[in-house]
C-alpha cells in the first residue's frame, strides 16, 4: 500500500534510496519479506512490454534484490485489443484506465510518453504517496522542474535514468558520480534512431526513408517520429543533462536546434568525399565571463572525421564525452534506444526505489 513519506526525506531526491540494499543473512542470501512492493505500469509499448516481461521472468531474482516481491498490480494501455508481446504476464492486468492504477501502489512506472495524461498521472501518483519512475524525456524537459519540486514536497522519489541515453547510466554519472567535480562540457550522440538512420545511409547506402522505416521497426523511434528527426528528442536529453550538471535554469527554448530531416544526398556525398561522416551531435557547455557563466545547449548535424570515436558509433549506439576539471575526459557509450535496453534502466530505478521502501519498513 502507499506510504506517505519517501525514506530519502522530504525535499530530497532519492539519493539515499540509491544506497539501500536488502538485508542479507550470513550466507549472503537476502531476507525476502512476504509483503510485496506494489507497482503500476503505465504503457506496454516498446519499453513497457519489455519491463512487464522482465518483471515476470525475473520475479524471484528481483524479490531477492529488493528484499520483497515486486507485485505488478496493473498495466495501462490505450488500446486493449492491440497485439503485444507480454509473454509470462497475466492478461487480466491490462486496463485502459490508467487513473484507476495510480492511487493504491508504492511505485508507478510511466512509459506511456507524451505530456498529458502522463503529467497528471505522475502528479496524482506522487500526491497519493507513490514513488515514480519515468522514461519520458519530453515531459521532464518541459515540466521536470515542477515535477521534481512536487516529488520533493511530497517526500517521494522521481527517477528517470532511462530518459537519457536509454541503457547507459549517464544521469547517475553526471548528477551523482561527478557531484564533486566541475563539468566543463557534455557532447555526443544521444539519439539512437537518428544515429541508426545516418549510419545506414552513409555506410550501407540505404535510402533515407527506408532507414527511417527500419528505425521504427526496431522500436527506436518516438510515437511521433518528428521528435527524433527534428532533433527535439536529442534537445530534451541535452537539457536534462545540462540541468544535472549545472542546475535547473535550462529549458527547451534555450536549445539551438537543427534536425536531420533537411539533409540531402549531396550532404552525404560531400561528407563521404571529404573523409567525414554526419552525426547528430548534442552539446552543452559553459560560456560567458567568470562570475556570470552562461549555459549553452545545441543539437545539430555535424561533420565528424572518420577516425573520431563519434564516427565509429554505429546503428542505435550512443556515445557521450564529458569533460570535467578533475576527472578529465570521460567517455560513455552503449545502447541509446530499444525496448529491452531501455527496460534495463527503468528496472534499475524501480529496484532502487523498491529497496528503499522495504528498508523504510524496518
Ligand atoms: N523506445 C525507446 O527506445 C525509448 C523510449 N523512451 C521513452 O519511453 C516512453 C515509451 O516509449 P515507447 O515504449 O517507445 O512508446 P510506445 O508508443 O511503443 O508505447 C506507449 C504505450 O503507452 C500506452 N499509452 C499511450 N498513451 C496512453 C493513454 N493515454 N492511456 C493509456 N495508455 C497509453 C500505449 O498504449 C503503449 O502501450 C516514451 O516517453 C519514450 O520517449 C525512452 C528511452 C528509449
Ligand atoms: N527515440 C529515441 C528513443 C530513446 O530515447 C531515440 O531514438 O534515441
Amino acid at each position: 500500500m502507499a506510504q506517505r513519506r519517501h525514506p530519502a526525506g522530504a525535499g530530497q531526491r532519492s539519493g539515499a534510496a540509491r544506497c539501500q540494499r536488502p538485508r542479507e543473512d550470513v550466507n549472503g542470501v537476502s531476507a525476502v519479506s512476504q509483503t510485496p512492493v506494489r507497482v503500476a505500469l503505465l504503457g506496454a509499448g516498446t519499453v513497457g512490454a519489455a519491463v512487464a516481461r522482465r518483471l515476470a521472468d525475473r520475479a524471484e531474482v528481483f524479490a531477492r534484490r529488493v528484499g520483497a516481491p515486486l507485485e505488478l498490480t496493473g498495466i495501462a494501455v490505450r488500446d486493449l485489443g492491440r497485439p503485444r508481446d507480454l509473454t509470462g504476464v497475466l492478461p487480466g492486468l491490462l486496463t485502459d484506465d490508467p487513473g484507476a492504477l495510480v492511487d493504491e501502489v508504492d511505485i508507478v512506472v510511466e512509459v506511456m510518453g507524451g505530456i498529458q495524461p502522463a503529467r497528471g498521472l505522475i502528479e496524482r501518483a506522487l500526491r497519493a504517496g507513490a514513488d515514480v519512475v519515468t522514461a519520458n524525456k519530453q515531459l521532464l524537459a518541459q515540466h521536470g522542474v515542477e515535477l521534481e519540486a512536487l516529488a520533493g514536497r511530497e517526500g517521494h522519489g522521481l527517477e528517470y535514468e532511462a530518459a537519457v541515453v536509454a541503457a547507459v547510466p549517464i544521469m547517475r554519472t553526471v548528477r551523482d558520480a561527478l557531484a564533486g567535480d566541475e563539468i566543463r562540457s557534455i557532447r555526443g550522440i544521444v539519439n539512437g534512431s537518428t544515429n541508426y538512420i545516418l549510419d545506414m545511409v552513409a555506410r550501407q547506402g540505404v535510402p533515407f526513408q527506408d532507414a527511417v522505416t527500419q528505425a521504427g521497426d526496431l522500436g527506436y523511434l518516438e510515437a511521433d517520429p518528428t521528435e527524433d528527426l527534428e532533433g527535439l528528442d536529442a534537445a530534451a536529453k541535452i537539457v536534462l543533462l545540462a540541468r544535472a550538471a549545472w542546475g535547473g535554469e535550462v529549458g527547451m527554448s534555450d536549445v539551438q536546434r537543427e534536425g536531420i530531416s533537411g539533409l540531402t544526398d549531396a550532404d552525404f556525398e560531400n561528407a563521404r568525399g571529404t573523409g567525414q561522416v554526419i552525426k547528430l551531435i548534442a552539446s552543452a557547455w559553459r560560456s560567458g565571463a567568470p562570475g556570470a557563466p552562461r549555459i549553452e545547449v545545441a543539437v545539430r548535424p555535424t561533420l565528424v572525421a572518420a577516425d573520431h570515436p563519434f564516427a565509429q558509433t554505429r546503428e542505435g549506439t550512443n556515445m557521450v564525452i564529458i569533460e570535467a576539471d578533475s576527472a578529465g575526459s570521460l567517455r560513455l557509450s552503449g545502447a541509446g534506444a530499444g525496448g529491452d535496453e531501455t527496460a534495463s534502466a527503468v528496472l534499475g530505478d524501480l529496484i532502487n526505489l523498491a529497496r528503499a521502501r522495504v528498508a523504510a519498513r524496518d
